[in-house]
């Protein structure tokens, strides 16, 4: 494992994590937004301890200066009491006072009025004037007349029998000369005398000044504006430290409170500040800390989501790149491929003058270590050009300076001649990156002579070695096409041996076998290189000879000579044997002018040599196709199958290898003809196809076959998927795919129980058309199998590029199978080739346990063929499977 592919231990996961912009940051953020909150905060509880203090310290102020002021108000009151109380009992009262008034000693009348009651309690004088009241009922007056306190009194605020406004009644005693109570001197102010000094712009809209009596009961009280009395309150309660705001009854309103006793009068001074109005300044600087700091963590989380999204982005960037790193690492690793990462070698210079030097060879996996067979530190030090000389005369050198000038992918086949390399093909891929290129080697070696040895046992017969059905039909074209050009002709002679099955039954195949390589090479050895010899299948042989003008005498020794050189005696197991053979010949353009009718005429030229007695040879005359009348008859008939409902269908098992269950059945037409009784596909498919009512057949087959396979499993047989076969002709139809899909819908098929068997010949005509409708409907769901593998030519390329689930190996390679090497190797190749291009492999026309055996050994998947079943009609497929239920459960 390469350093980049060691896992990353924990911690340092961790710690990369810790230090990727994108994890980090909001955790910065989050610690930041906690340090501005924090500082905020921290300020503002400063700054309220503050305001608090100043509250404290301002209440304090004014209590001290309200103080003041209700003292030297109260002296005054004393002073002028004391002053009347002294010249009434020296000139009595109704002198003292004008006396008084005279000397300007009274206080104006507006704010004061003085009054002197007797001992009865009766105003004798007063300022301003209020005769004839009395006093004797009120508090004051009794305690005056009581004893002798020498204090003066302050009464509660009232209000007077004759003024009608209240007032607080400062009192003294009067003492008669004989020191005897004579009545009192009474001084009335109005209670707003004691708050005017309240000041707004100090104490706000409720700020309060009160004097209250000892006894609890307000003498005068402002707040704000108003000026109120009366109220009892609970002085013990008042009586505490500014320290914290309190909330009295009188009117709800917290205030930072402070009393203070003034002793000589029994008065208490009271100053509140309201906690809203003292704390407002405060409050809106707190209100705009807390709008700054908001603001401010607002801007910084934008502008960190900003950063966070741009360094999430980076952070997504690097991780593909790092996962991509770790899996190119990974799968490099564990690749069957070789992988090179090459970064180019500029020349110094600018411009034009700047080109591509070298290649320094930067990375390399094990695998490339196996195909070089040099270590990867030994190619780490090397550049491309000391390690591959020849990568400029070859020119590889500069398709890569090319590959990364374009970037893309640059693939091909290689038939490497490299000694660098131990692989006699290659496929290598080029992919055009950033400073360089990544060459991705594969050995395709194993693949290529697989491709070409199925190539040459799919085009040449397995016991002859000669050209098979399909290279003889592809040769014979080619002469036509070239005799075509050149006005020139061309000659096909069908060979058959005569009494060639005596043989057989007789010597056994062996000294069958034999007897046709015998012959077959002196057939090859009678003509040119350029001619071809072909084997149909078993005793025809097909000969394609170009015959440039030659005339028909010289044809006719041609085939004299065929026929002198299989009637010599051969000698098998120590036996001489002979054997003749008949031969037609039809020539073009005279007999035919294409492929098909050529080898119709020849045919039908040899079934008339035979008739005549067999050794010799015949060539094509128009009447021997007397057998065309039957052709027109059958397709008449054929006409009419469908309508008239004479086609069936049986169905015949295949069955998985491995456990012995049927999975599917392939659909097998028969012609249930009137007169002639069951006619094999065979027969009437080739006219059908020829016709072009192969498609109505062919459609007529798709719906039957998928209403069947609904009605088994309507039936609760277990599903099984259902193949039918399609012939070239309704391969290029159209409306192939909509037919499929209107056969399913109609019955209520599920797309994956159908499958569509296609031949080998038939898709490669034209590739790009097959694969384009086979996604089609590999699209809808419907899997679609190659028939007939091996008797025709794949491109292995091609053979990719097609959606195909199945490949099927023909009857032709399975037939012989215990006996014959070449059949084992295809049908061997034909597996490994399925299994390598991850299809399945079925093999067809398994008759024998032996084939089984061979095709079990050797990972065949599934089988078809006698052995298990014949086609049978659908109610037996129903019994089976029932059987098949039954077991299981069972
Ligand atoms: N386009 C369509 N072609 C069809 C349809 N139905 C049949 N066919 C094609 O006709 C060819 C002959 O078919 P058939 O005579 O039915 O022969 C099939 C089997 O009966 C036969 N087979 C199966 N097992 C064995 C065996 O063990 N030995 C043996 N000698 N023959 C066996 O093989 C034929 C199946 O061939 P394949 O399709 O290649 O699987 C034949 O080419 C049919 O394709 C049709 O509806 N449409």
């Amino acid at each position: 494992m390469t350093p980049a592919a060691r896992p990353e231990s924990r911690g340092n996961r961790w710690l990369r994590l810790g230090l990727e912009t994108y994890v980090s940051l909001p955790l910065f953020t989050l610690l930041l937004l906690g340090v501005i909150w924090a500082a905020t905060f921290h300020f503002i509880g400063n700054e309220r301890v503050a305001a608090q203090e100043a509250a404290r310290d301002s209440v304090m102020e004014l209590l001290d200066t309200y103080e003041a002021q209700v003292a030297r108000n109260l002296n005054g009151i004393d002073q002028t009491l004391k002053l009347v109380k002294y010249a009434a009992e020296r000139k009595g009262p109704t002198e003292a006072l004008p006396e008084l008034a005279q000397e300007g000693l009274l206080p104006p009348g507006m704010v004061f009025a003085v009054s002197i009651a007797d001992a009865t309690g009766r105003i004798v004088a007063s300022s301003p004037d209020a005769p004839g009241m009395t006093v004797a009922g009120e508090r004051y007056f009794t305690i005056h007349r009581e004893r002798d306190t020498g204090q003066p009194f302050v009464a509660r605020t009232a209000r007077d029998r004759g003024r009608k406004d209240w007032h607080i009644h400062f009192t003294r005693r009067l003492n008669g000369p004989d020191g005897l109570f004579a009545g009192a001197v009474i001084l009335e102010v109005d209670p707003s005398y004691f708050t005017s000094g309240y000041e707004r712009a100090r104490q706000g809209d409720q700020g309060l000044l009160a004097i209250a009596g000892s006894d609890g009961v307000m003498r005068s009280v402002r707040i704000g504006e108003r000026t109120s009395w009366g109220q009892t309150v609970d002085l013990a309660a008042w009586e505490r430290p500014a320290a914290q705001p309190w909330t009295s009854a009188l009117d709800g309103v917290p205030r930072y409170t402070a009393t203070r006793m003034l002793r000589t009068y029994g008065l208490v001074v009271v100053a509140g500040l309201a906690e809203a109005e003292q704390m407002a300044p405060f409050e809106a600087r707190r209100r705009t800390h807390l709008w700054e700091a908001g603001v401010a963590s607002a801007v910084l989380f934008l502008v960190i989501v900003l950063v966070w999204a741009w360094s999430w982005q980076g952070a997504k960037a690097r991780r593909r790149i790092r996962r991509a790193q770790e899996t190119y690492a990974a799968a490099s690793e564990a690749n069957l491929d070789a992988f090179f990462v090459l970064r180019a070698i500029w020349s110094k210079g600018a411009g034009a003058d700047r080109r591509i030097t070298d290649f320094r060879i930067v990375s390399a996996n094990s695998r490339a270590e196996q195909i070089t067979g040099l270590a990867k530190d030994v190619m780490r030090n090397n550049t491309l050009l000391q390690w591959l000389p020849r990568a400029r005369a070859t020119g590889m050198f500069d398709r890569l300076c090319a590959i990364m000038a374009k970037g893309g992918v640059y693939q091909e086949e290689w038939h490497n001649d490299m000694p660098e390399f131990k692989a006699e093909w290659m496929h290598w891929q080029v992919v055009g990156v950033e400073g360089g290129v990544v060459a991705i080697l594969r050995d395709i070696t194993e693949s290529k002579r697989d491709a070409e040895r199925i190539f040459h046992m799919a085009h040449h017969d397995a016991l002859t070695g000669l050209p098979n059905r399909s290279l003889i039909g592809d040769r014979l074209e080619q002469s036509i096409l070239l005799a075509e050009r050149e006005s020139q002709q061309v000659m096909v002679a069908f060979v058959d041996l005569d009494s060639f099955k005596l043989v057989n039954d007789t010597l056994g195949h062996t000294a069958g076998d034999e007897l046709l390589k015998t012959v077959a090479g002196r057939m090859v050895d009678c003509v040119r290189k350029s001619d071809t010899v072909g084997r149909f299948g078993g005793d025809e042989f097909v000969l394609v000879l170009p015959q440039g003008d030659a005339g028909d005498a010289d044809r006719a020794a041609l085939l004299e000579k065929i026929l002198a050189a299989v009637v010599r005696p051969v000698l098998l197991d120590g036996q001489e044997v002979q054997v003749s053979c008949s031969i037609g010949a039809a020539v073009y353009p005279h007999d035919g002018r294409d492929r098909d009718t050529l080898m119709m005429n020849a045919d039908a030229a040899m079934y008339r040599a035979k008739e005549l007695g067999k050794n010799n040879c015949q060539f094509y005359a128009q009447e021997m196709n007397a057998s065309l009348e039957e052709k027109l008859a059958l397709m008449e008939g054929l006409r009419r199958a469908v309508d008239d409902k004479q086609l069936r269908l049986l169905y015949q098992p295949k069955v998985d290898l491995a456990s012995g269950q049927v999975f599917g059945v392939e659909a097998l037409i028969r012609w249930q003809h009137p007169e002639r009784g069951m006619v094999r596909p065979d027969l009437f498919i080739p006219l059908a196809e020829e016709s072009g009512m192969i498609v109505a057949i062919g459609e007529w087959v798709l719906r039957e076959a998928c209403r069947q396979a609904r009605d088994w499993q309507d039936a609760g047989l277990p599903p099984i998927s259902m193949s039918v076969n399609v012939s070239p002709r309704q391969f290029d139809d159209r409306r192939l795919v909509a037919r499929v899909a209107a056969a399913l819908a109609e019955a209520g098929l599920e797309p994956g129980w159908l499958e569509l068997e296609v031949t080998e010949s038939l898709i490669m005509r034209d590739v790009q058309q097959a694969v384009d409708k086979m996604r089609e409907l590999e699209g809808m769901g419907i899997a679609l199998s190659i028939d007939d593998f091996g008797t025709g030519y794949s491109s292995l390329a091609a053979l990719k590029s097609f959606p195909i689930s199945r490949l099927k190996i023909d009857k032709s390679f399975v037939r012989d199978l215990a006996h014959s090497a070449d059949d084992q190797a295809i049908a061997r190749a034909i597996i490994s080739l399925s299994h390598q291009l991850q299809m399945r492999v079925i093999a067809e026309g398994v008759e024998t346990e032996q084939q089984r055996a061979f095709l079990t050994q050797y990972g065949c998947d599934e089988m078809q063929g006698y052995l298990f079943s014949k086609p049978v009609p659908p109610e037996d497929i129903g019994a089976m499977l029932a059987r098949s239920a039954h077991d299981t459960k069972g």
